[in-house]
């Protein structure tokens, strides 16, 4: 058996993992739900192992003191290799899920070799090439935006020019809205054309397809619908920063629109499950809402990320991230997944039993984007910031120390709150609030040379 790496309990506390089966988690998000797999996982009486390349990438292995193996997580058959030992050993293996968008292919396919309930993992890797779930999806009568793929910059703008500026354009694999800009002219697609095909790497240094995706630019509100197996569980309002980037600011749970437009959005979300052999287990679908119907961004086979699963348990009493890790092990749900608040008192697009917590039924993250660049001198107010009415969770991306950089992506998203209310207005009002109690505070920037700049 190869050497699982134990962090010391955190000071002051018991031994917390149970004696049960090992799960193993292929990778994680740094942000978000992974530590929340790790925690469902021990409340199921499993032992988490995150199997990764560098578990110093994720602070809460040490604060929760979660068991680790080192591997080349990229290679999949050293996964298999040691998810077998695992499975071989005395303690056995219960299941292997990623919360990474990158690794959630893998996980299922080395999964179902061991005889594990998984997803069909060819199904995911289709989906995460975006060309070959835009084409799936299109083959299938789903709306998805006019799209073109393109590997030199000249092609991209000849593509963007067939379709019409503005566009959107992204890395064909991604997340986090890394690389994904909005061109409104040729000269836009071009250099932003230019910019992504010079990517050697992703943001984990894997090696990356210079090929990128010219899409027309869907215009309308943008929302996600979180489904489990082919239920839809609720319909998330999403919020995004200024253009020509999109990155996220925050979530409304549900999203406050009218009965007709949640069922609109469930059921496309539904079809291109459908359409791209999905449905097994929870997915992200995004879609923005146009004036003739709902249009597809992008599915996510996978659990949305960036605390959607904390707000939906805190609105709704769903704990999807529970759902997760029982399916994956083989467990029965501990309540039943597939119910969503009515929105403006609307019958709920699926059948399910909702069991609300405390939240009044209504939840919104807000997210605390980097105003601009530099060393973080001071994090003040997270404590402040929990304690506010409404709040079930803020956390703090950056530390004192670290250098803060501006990408367009999830990466500037520097702190978050969710918070409840009993409505979408007053958990809005609420989060943002208690996003304003956090202080990160950055050095001042040098002071520009003399001469430097001036006229
Ligand atoms: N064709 C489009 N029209 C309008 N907006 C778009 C389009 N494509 C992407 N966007 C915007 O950019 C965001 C990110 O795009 P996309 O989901 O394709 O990238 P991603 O890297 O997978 O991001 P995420 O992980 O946040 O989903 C979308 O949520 C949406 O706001």
């Amino acid at each position: 058996m190869s050497a699982t790496r134990r962090p010391d309990p955190p000071d002051g506390s018991d031994e917390q993992t149970p004696n049960g089966a090992w799960f193993a988690f292929l990778e994680s998000n740094t942000t978000g739900t992974g530590r929340e797999f790790c925690a469902a996982a021990r409340a199921r009486g499993l032992r988490p192992v995150l199997l990764t390349r560098d578990p110093d990438r994720y602070p809460y292995v040490v604060e929760d003191g979660i068991d680790t193996q080192v591997l080349d997580s990229a290679d999949p058959v050293a996964v298999l290799d040691r998810c077998a030992e695992l499975a071989a050993g005395e303690a056995g293996l219960a299941g292997i899920a990623s919360s990474s968008e990158y690794f959630v292919a893998a996980a299922a396919r080395v999964a179902a070799k061991l005889g594990l309930p998984a997803a069909d993992g060819d199904a995911v890797a289709r989906c995460r090439d975006k060309e070959r779930q835009r084409e799936l999806l299109a083959a299938g009568g789903v709306p998805v935006p006019a799209f073109a793929s393109a590997e030199m910059p000249e092609e991209a703008v000849r593509a963007a020019e067939a379709i019409g500026h503005p566009v959107v354009l992204k890395p064909v694999s991604g997340s986090g809205s890394i690389g994904v800009r909005l061109c409104r002219d040729a000269a836009e697609t071009r250099a932003w054309a230019e910019r992504l095909l010079d990517r050697g790497t992703d943001e984990r240094g894997n090696p990356v397809t210079a090929r990128l995706l010219v899409e027309a630019a869907v215009r309308g509100p943008e929302f996600s619908v979180e489904t489990f197996d082919d239920t839809v569980v609720t319909v998330v309002a999403k919020h995004t920063g200024p253009e020509p980037y999109f990155v996220e600011t925050g979530h409304d749970v549900p999203a406050p629109v009218p009965a007709a437009d949640t069922a609109a959005l469930g059921a496309v979300a539904l079809r291109a499950l459908a359409a791209l052999g999905l449905g097994w287990g929870a997915a992200h679908t995004e879609l923005r809402l146009t004036d003739t119907g709902p249009v597809i961004i992008e599915v996510n086979p996978r659990l949305a990320g960036g605390m959607i699963p904390v707000a939906v348990r805190a609105a709704l009493g769903t704990d999807l991230v529970d759902a997760v890790v029982a399916r994956a092990a083989g467990l029965p749900p501990r309540t039943t997944v597939g119910a969503t608040a009515p929105a403006d008192g609307a019958a709920p697009p699926a059948g399910g039993a909702t069991d609300r917590t405390d939240g009044g039924g209504h939840a919104a993250i807000r997210f605390l984007p980097a105003a601009r660049e530099g060393l973080v001198t001071a994090v003040d107010g997270l404590a402040d910031a929990r304690a506010a009415g409404g709040v079930v969770a803020a956390t703090v991306a950056t530390a004192p120390g670290r250098t803060v950089g501006i990408t367009h992506s999830f990466q500037d998203r520097l702190a978050c709150v969710v918070a409840t209310g009993a409505d979408a207005a007053q958990a809005a009002q609420r989060a943002a609030a208690a996003g304003r109690l956090i202080r990160i505070e950055l050095e001042e920037p040098a002071e520009p040379e003399e001469g430097v700049g001036g006229r």
